[in-house]
């Protein structure tokens, strides 16, 4: 496990030996209404994530005016165009101010995707503690410059490339500095199980020397579960108020319940990772005195006899004898004391 750390600001870091950055993901599921954002700002809250995140778009900079006229016809659209559709989903300065605002006084940190460099100097403007670079900028190296020079954390994500521009990415931020983390990601809207290659998690980190996350968009809770498992330090997923409410993301979104048993579930794995050392802990030695087993006598024998193989059992006994792992070591010794079956055997017994 890589122990490198990204410093979010003076009392958050991600990585090394931290627990994993959970951010609840709104998106675009605030359906364009500041109540429902502030709605899920607080549910994310409640539910227990460490920040909850928007997209930040300039329309007119990350789509092009003919993209912006394209009909947008589908049950999830909010216009008749696609610009219509995202310019009802996008906050203005003020709501983002507003936003920022409740979110500090709910107590969760509050940031945005900058889907654009416009929106990337809005974010700094309004001081997002970090900032999310989400897929649709995987392959923008123009962007990942520009926001490389800025030197403020980042958060990237890595869907729609293959390795040798996750490369490139890592390349470009790291040649500026290395407060930023890689998120393995693949986007689809649900992702198919088959595709989530949640081992990609482990080969991002053996070759980048930066605290390594998921963002998942696939159904339910256990593969991003399964992410932390593998050592994911950052945890991205999509939260909703209502998966049957109109919007692309709800679907693969988790409600707020789903949520909170997400975060309750992160912490109990990062509890029970512990240490690849194996020992015997303590609350094993009930167990231990109750049912593991140990040396006992098969047969009755006197003093000054030999133990032979069928002499020693191994058996759940009260008062134990030592340790069965002993077994070999008893075998042909010579009993100092009579003993009864199923009498302990122990050190002194025997020499
Ligand atoms: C790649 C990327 O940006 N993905 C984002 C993050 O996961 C999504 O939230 C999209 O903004 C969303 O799916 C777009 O939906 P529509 O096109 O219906 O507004
Ligand atoms: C698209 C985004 O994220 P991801 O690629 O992680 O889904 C985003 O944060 O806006």
């Amino acid at each position: 496990m890589n122990m490198v750390e990204v410093k979010i600001n003076e009392d958050v870091k991600v990585g090394g030996r931290n627990p994993c950055f959970i951010i609840a993901e709104v998106g675009q599921n605030h359906q364009g209404d500041i109540e429902i954002a502030k709605k899920l700002i607080k549910a994310a809250k409640d539910a227990g994530a460490n920040c909850v995140k928007f997209q930040k778009t300039c329309l007119n900079e990350k789509f092009t005016k003919k993209y912006l006229e394209r009909p947008y016809d589908n049950p999830n659209s909010w216009g008749k165009t696609y610009g219509e559709h995202k310019r009802h989903l996008e906050f203005s300065e003020s709501q983002y101010r507003e936003l920022f605002k409740y979110a500090h006084e709910v107590g969760i940190l509050c940031t945005a995707s900058a889907m654009d460099m416009v929106s990337f100097d809005f974010l700094i403007n309004i001081k997002a503690p970090f900032i999310k670079i989400g897929s649709g900028d995987s392959n923008n190296l123009l962007f990942l410059k520009y926001a490389a020079s800025k030197k403020v954390p980042l958060i990237i994500s890595t869907g729609m490339v293959d390795k040798s521009a996750v490369k490139t990415i890592y390349d470009i931020i790291s040649a500026t500095h290395k407060n930023f983390c890689l998120l393995h990601c693949i986007s689809a809207y649900p992702v198919p199980y088959e595709d989530c290659n949640l081992t990609v998690i482990q080969d991002y980190m053996n070759t980048f020397d930066i605290p390594i996350g998921y963002s998942g968009q696939e159904l339910g809770t256990a593969v991003a579960l399964a992410a932390v498992a593998l050592g994911a330090k950052v945890l991205e997923k999509h939260i909703t108020l209502e998966k049957t409410m109109k919007g692309t993301d709800h679907v693969c979104s988790l409600t707020p319940t789903e949520f909170q048993q997400l975060v309750r579930d992160v912490r109990v794995i990062e509890n029970a990772l512990g240490t690849p050392i194996k020992k015997v802990v303590t609350s094993e030695i009930p167990c231990i005195d109750k049912l593991q087993k140990s040396l006992v006598m098969g047969c009755t024998k006197n003093k000054g006899e030999i133990l032979y193989p069928g002499d020693v059992k191994i058996k759940v006994a009260e008062p134990k004898g030592l340790n069965a792992l002993h077994f070999e070591e008893v075998i042909y010794k010579t009993l100092v004391y009579d003993k009864k079956e199923d009498e302990p055997l122990n050190q002194g017994d025997f020499c």
